[in-house]
């Protein structure tokens, strides 16, 4: 709630982390209903054409602003947005700021994103709700601690750390070593395996080792707060 301390807030969020990850994660199964999932995901597609853009292996939406180096120059979020990103900027994630920009990414079965950094432009936490079908995000230790030989070869199946089962619904809270030092993607398959580097297991519903689940659209919100902010310019008189 608004009204709780910082310490009400990190005391309500303790009961998420998950232990055996790096620092810092927060695993929240359940955290929308179905109804606001379903809510969500018509909002996503009701949305004009015009506001997807098409890259080769997902598709996306950007809401708040274009994060820019000299300041994003800020734009009201969609109603059908509002609430959920309340909920999650109540949380605290955020210190004492609120999310301020959305980035809608769909996924077909068989598509998944480049392992990346969310780089210098947000505050450092990102948060994420899943919605339509779960997704595997996996993490992957940066070049400068595999070998070069390694290095040079780019394989990311050796830099691989872990990953994290995102079921739909839940919502994921990446800080700290997960924001800054591990990069994370997202592999282009149609199913995933539950192996033991997935380490939030116990905190998933009804999946086991050696599972195979297959994957349907996903529609993930990535929910960051953009810190630097600019006003439109105004050109009078031109
Ligand atoms: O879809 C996801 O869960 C990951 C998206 C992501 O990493 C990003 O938008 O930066
Ligand atoms: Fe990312």
């Amino acid at each position: 709630m608004a009204s709780d301390t910082e310490d009400d807030r990190l005391k309500k969020l303790a009961q998420y982390v998950i232990e055996k990850g790096p620092e810092r994660i927060y695993y929240i199964p359940d955290f929308i209903t179905k109804g606001e999932e379903e809510y969500l995901k018509d909002s996503v597609y009701k949305a004009p054409k015009p506001r997807w853009t098409q890259l080769q292996n997902r598709r996306l939406q950007n809401w708040g602003g274009v994060p820019h180096v000299k300041g994003m120059i800020a734009e009201a979020l969609p109603t059908w947005l509002q609430s959920t990103v309340a909920k999650i900027s109540d949380l605290g994630v955020f210190g004492d700021k609120k999310a301020n920009h959305v980035l809608v990414n769909e996924y077909l079965s068989g598509q998944g994103i480049m392992p990346h950094l969310d780089g210098p432009l947000f505050y450092p936490t990102i948060t994420t709700v899943n919605l339509g079908s779960h997704g595997v995000l996996n993490f992957y230790r940066p070049m400068e601690e595999t070998s070069q030989e390694n290095a040079l070869t780019e394989d990311w199946a050796q830099r691989l750390e872990f990953s994290l089962l995102l079921e739909p619904r839940s919502l994921l809270i990446l800080q700290e070593t997960c924001y800054h030092h591990f990069l994370h993607g997202i592999e282009e398959r149609s199913s995933d395996i539950i192996t033991d580097k997935i380490f939030n297991v116990d905190q998933c519903q009804g999946v086991k080792f050696n599972d195979e689940l297959s994957r349907e659209t996903r529609i993930s919100l990535t929910i960051r707060h953009v810190p630097k902010t600019t006003k439109p310019i105004l050109r009078l008189g031109r």
